[in-house]
């Protein structure tokens, strides 16, 4: 029996003419089905009643299931990033058909939270670019942007305090959460190493790229900027500059000449958004939930508050503290576990918290990020 392995190159069992009129015919049923199901997802959104505006018809927990069960179906040859990516654009675009969602983020155009943004919501949301994730929160809140995306840790930088610290006095939820892998690309107009004297990054980027700098710019001069953005749209003034930025920063601010691409000293680089709104939605079935927990000032108070998930079989991902701007060296814990408010076990454990601790407050509870 002769497979394709046997040769070096596997002979071709159509012409290039029959292939493509397979792709043709294919293509034909595939746009059908796109329009067939853009129409029944704009009968779900009547079937959801006289809703007024494009927030009403969005239901993250019913795109993770629908983005779960692409994953279950996959047996290749795209991997699972790529059929995720190909159906949240189909849905981002079905819910459209409403009104597209307008997602807050910190701007401007061409950071990574707006890679986040399509990543998450697909390019046919609206994207409002904002100038510090304090406004992010502040558009969400009073209603001028249905949600926002802000970064809250880097998988080699940790915490992004700023986040964090904006729960302890916002009203917001968590909804959603997504991760991207960080590529940092080294940008300058002339695309020459040895020209660069100076590199505009944002201080994160700067730090996800030290090893890389110390051992290939020794000599040039690190300014830290607001955004890579800002970085690539100074370096694009001087043959003398370079920007470490994302391959879109490049993009939207025409520095054209990547010097080096992933320049990041992890391979693994990655950062974790959340996706903040007014509400929290129900359960997909697969959900992480954030707690921010004051414990009282008492011997053992921190054991006493982590034991209930412990006892009710619950996982717990993280546990961050932070000072609690309540008085003088008193910490808030913020803590993520598995499961869903609206699951007993859950609800139960932190009904048990509340002899250690003198506020729990729910922060949200939401689909684990798909791939
Ligand atoms: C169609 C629906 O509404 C919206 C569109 C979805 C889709 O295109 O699959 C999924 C969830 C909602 O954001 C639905 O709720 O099923």
């Amino acid at each position: 029996m002769t497979t394709d392995t046997d040769n070096e190159t596997p002979q071709p069992q159509f012409t290039l003419a029959e292939a493509r009129t397979r792709i043709d015919g294919i293509d034909r049923t595939i746009q059908e089905l796109i329009a067939e199901r853009a129409r029944w997802a704009h009968q779900v959104g009547k079937a959801k009643g006289p809703l007024a505006a494009a927030i009403d018809y969005y239901r993250p927990e019913r795109e993770a299931q629908v983005l779960r069960m692409v994953v279950d179906r996959n047996d290749g040859p795209l991997g699972d990033d790529v059929l995720v990516r190909l159906f949240r654009e189909i849905m981002s675009a079905c819910l459209a058909q409403q009104e597209p969602l307008k997602i807050g983020f910190l701007g401007p155009e061409g950071t990574f939270s707006q890679q986040a943004v399509f990543k998450h919501f697909g390019h046919s949301a609206h994207g409002l670019p904002l100038a510090s994730i304090e406004e992010v929160f502040q558009e969400v809140e009073a209603g001028n942007a249905d949600f926002g995306v802000v970064p809250v840790e880097n998988s080699g930088q940790g915490t992004i305090q700023t986040t964090l610290d904006m729960f302890l006095t916002s009203s917001l939820k968590i909804c959603g959460e997504t991760e991207l892998r960080v590529h940092q690309y080294l940008l300058s107009r002339t695309g020459k190493l040895e020209d660069i004297e100076r590199v505009y990054s944002h201080p994160q980027s700067l730090a996800q790229c030290k090893t890389w700098l110390r051992a290939n710019l020794p000599n040039a001069e690190k300014i830290a900027v607001s955004s890579n953005a800002e970085a690539a749209r100074r370096a694009r003034n001087a043959d003398d500059a370079a920007a470490i930025a994302g391959a879109s920063a490049g993009h939207v601010y025409g520095l054209k000449h990547v010097v080096i691409d992933h320049i990041e000293d992890r391979p693994d680089n990655t950062t974790r958004f959340l996706v903040i709104g007014r509400e929290i939605f129900p359960p997909s079935g697969h959900d992480r939930t954030s707690v921010l927990v004051f414990i009282k000032d008492q011997p053992g108070a921190l054991f006493h508050v982590l034991s209930p998930f412990a006892k009710h079989g619950i996982s717990m991902n993280r546990i961050e503290s932070r000072p609690s701007h309540q008085g003088h060296w008193q910490y808030a814990f913020f803590i993520d576990i598995g499961g869903h408010v609206e699951e007993d076990s859950v609800r139960q454990a932190l009904v048990e918290l509340e002899p250690f601790t003198t506020q729990v407050k729910v922060l949200g509870s939401y689909p684990v990020a798909v791939p």
